[in-house]
């Protein structure tokens, strides 16, 4: 990485970048044939090695050049010249063929990335980024855009400061210049302005044995602290910078400061609970012994990695780790009696150790699996303290609900898990879960998907056309919410099922519908069971394994369907309706495929010319963000 550039027209709409690496494509633009010799002598090698990146070669012909870059093909025979001319570039003439070009610097051949920086907008655009360079962008930024031409765009928000794994400035400094292959100092500075504000409270315990609030100056104390939390939270002062915090208060006051802009740093000693012996009886991969390890070291922290990732897995290797009575809490039972099966499966627990708590057994064992509905009813709230936990694990945590949350803050002394695959939400639940639960501990999902751990599907949006125009004028002269019912409904889309089924005839297939009435129709016409939420339990138990034995290659299944149920290796997914949805939806449903097995694919259909149009867009942007292709089809009526 060497040159020194100026700024690019483009570079300069976006903002004021820094560049470093190779440069971006200057405006080779469409000059006369003639080719001026300025115009060549501000020719680089960068253009050179845009031209063989766009044409996926390091040796070039004077044609290759001109096709590539758009200029005639004499100019690029000046420029070509002049490049050499200069030492950069070096010539083979091979008496018949063409002359070829290739670098000087041999290295350069290298599949390069480009990665420019524009510090005021807190932003990073990586063209074409390798592993490492990811995993280390991670690690400060997250990833807002994978899919625009203009590269990955990577943004540093202050959640993402917050949260980095590093032990100081210096650490995380380094890991800025590594991935950024320079130093930014304007960034830089604003990165440790969020660093700074991430280490100036902690909470630690005191010899003995209670909770102080420690600040790191006698003045953020007394601006900060002092100003937000009061005798509800702490006791009187024990001296300028330390507060003796109120026993079970230290989730409030992690939520008060968090909100102000101060995410505290929990340095407790936290319980392990009673002493359970638990070995992991599989070996995890490196990224999850990452996630494991630094969980150990917080006591705290959130598994974020799309549904498929092992985070399941990671989570025996955290209460391994722990060693003490576990308490699980889960959205569903079906999600109850899986954990009891993995648990078995990977660790050295035996099943009179585990137990489950939900509507249909309650049973409090050293491992206690329990629904969030029963942990947030009163009568049963002993739960939390009829064993002595070490280890609290939230389960699919962006849904606790807020019940269970009130009822969960005094479990700030345990060492405390979330596994989540989709932290973002509408609300402003990444604080709760922040607070309640920990920091986000993640991979870069792409990272996953190259690595082969999981299969990146690929989604379609599906614009269907009405099916009959009763519906499409009964959409005409609806409003509001009736509208969304309609388009969602829209009948075409049952011929639509019928085609990207016969279209994928060995494909494993589910299909999501959000509307009851729909359901039934596409369950009478495909002539298959409809999954729903008033499908007795054993039934839907029934129908899932018959899936998962391959005795059943199709489900229908309603919003029960999207969580809480382990719908393995499916290859086919189709959004029949279901748009409405939040982007951790979309998420969900497109990761039911996302099963290491591979080659999966999401259809989404959406109601031609209706407002379904806007929200599959925005529902697939955020998997796009992810890094996942989405691709857009209109469909014809005639087309099956
Ligand atoms: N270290 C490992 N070794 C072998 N298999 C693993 C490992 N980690 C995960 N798996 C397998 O990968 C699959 C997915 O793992 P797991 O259920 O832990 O993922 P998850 O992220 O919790 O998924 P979901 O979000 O859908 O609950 C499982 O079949 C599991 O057995």
């Amino acid at each position: 990485m060497t040159d020194d550039r100026s700024p690019t027209p483009a570079d300069e709409q976006r903002g004021e970048p820094t560049a470093s690496g190779d440069a971006a494509p200057t405006d080779a633009g469409d000059e006369g044939a003639d080719g001026d010799s300025e115009a060549a002598a501000e020719f680089t090698i960068a253009d050179f090695h845009d031209a063989s990146q766009r044409e996926g070669r390091p040796v070039l012909t004077a044609a290759a050049v001109s096709r590539a870059l758009e200029i005639p093909h004499e100019a690029a025979t000046t420029r070509l010249e002049a490049l050499a001319e200069r030492g950069e570039l070096q010539r083979h003439a091979v008496s018949t063929d063409p002359v070829v070009w290739y670098p000087t610097e041999l290295e350069d051949l290298t599949d390069r990335e480009r990665v420019v920086v524009f510090p005021k907008r807190r932003e990073i655009i990586v063209d074409r980024p390798d592993q490492f360079t990811r995993a280390q962008l991670s690690q400060f930024a997250h990833l807002a855009d994978g899919n625009g031409e203009q590269g990955y765009r990577y943004v540093v928000r202050p959640e993402d400061i917050w949260g980095t794994p590093h032990d100081s400035f210096e650490d995380l400094a380094r890991t800025m210049r590594q991935a950024l292959g320079q130093r930014s100092e304007k960034l830089e500075d604003w990165v440790e302005s969020q660093w700074d504000r991430a280490h100036q409270f902690r909470l630690v315990t005191h010899d003995d044995g209670y909770t102080v609030l420690e600040g790191q100056s006698a003045e953020i104390m007394g601006n900060v602290a002092r100003q937000k939390l009061d005798e509800e939270h702490v006791h009187a002062p024990i001296s300028e910078t330390e507060d003796w915090v109120q026993e079970g208060s230290e989730a409030a006051i992690k939520r008060i400061l968090y909100e102000a802009g101060y995410p505290v740093q929990d340095h407790r000693e936290l319980e392990s609970g009673e002493e359970l012996p638990i070995d992991l009886e599989v070996s995890l991969r490196d990224y999850q012994r990452t996630w494991v390890d630094r969980f150990a070291e917080a006591g705290e922290g959130v598994f974020v990695g799309p549904p498929g990732s092992g985070k399941t897995v990671a989570a025996m290797g955290a209460m391994a780790h722990v060693d003490g009575e576990t308490l699980v809490l889960v959205p569903s039972r079906d999600l109850a009696q899986q954990w009891a099966d993995t648990i078995l499966e990977y660790t050295s627990l035996e099943a009179h150790q585990i137990g489950q708590y939900h509507g249909g057994r309650k049973e409090v064992r050293p491992v206690t699996i329990a629904t969030y509905q029963i942990a947030g009813m009163d009568r049963h709230r002993s739960l939390f303290d009829d064993r002595e936990w070490g280890l609290v694990i939230f389960d699919e945590c962006q849904h606790v609900p807020s019940d269970v949350y009130r009822r969960s803050t005094h479990l700030q002394s345990k060492h405390r898990l979330g596994l989540s695959a989709s932290p973002i939400r509408e609300d402003d639940r990444q604080t709760e879960i922040f607070t309640l639960v920990g920091p986000p501990i993640g991979t870069d999902w792409e990272a996953l998907f190259d690595a082969g751990h999981v299969a990146e599907p690929e989604l379609e949006i599906r614009y269907v056309p009405w099916g009959d125009d009763e519906q499409a004028n009964a959409y005409g002269s609806a409003d509001g919410r009736e509208k969304y019912r309609i388009a969602a409904r829209n009948r075409g889309k049952i011929d639509e099922v019928r085609y990207l089924l016969s279209a994928h005839p060995d494909a494993k297939a589910i299909v999501f519908v959000d509307y009851l009435e729909q359901g039934r129709e596409l369950s009478e016409a495909l002539e298959v069971p409809f999954l729903s939420g008033e499908t007795p339990h054993h039934e839907r138990r029934r129908l899932l394994d018959e899936f998962r034995r391959d005795e059943r290659d199709l489900l229908l299944i309603s919003r029960v369907g999207d969580e809480g149920i382990d719908l393995p290796t499916a290859d086919l997914a189709i959004v029949a309706s279901g748009l409405g949805g939040s982007r951790r939806q979309g998420t969900q449903r497109a990761g039911r495929t996302m099963r290491p097995a591979g080659g999966a694919l999401v259809y989404v259909l959406a109601t031609r010319g209706t407002r379904e149009e806007d929200f599959a867009r925005k529902q697939l942007q955020h998997l796009g963000r992810k890094g996942m292709t989405v691709r857009e089809q209109t469909v014809e009526r005639d087309e099956d």
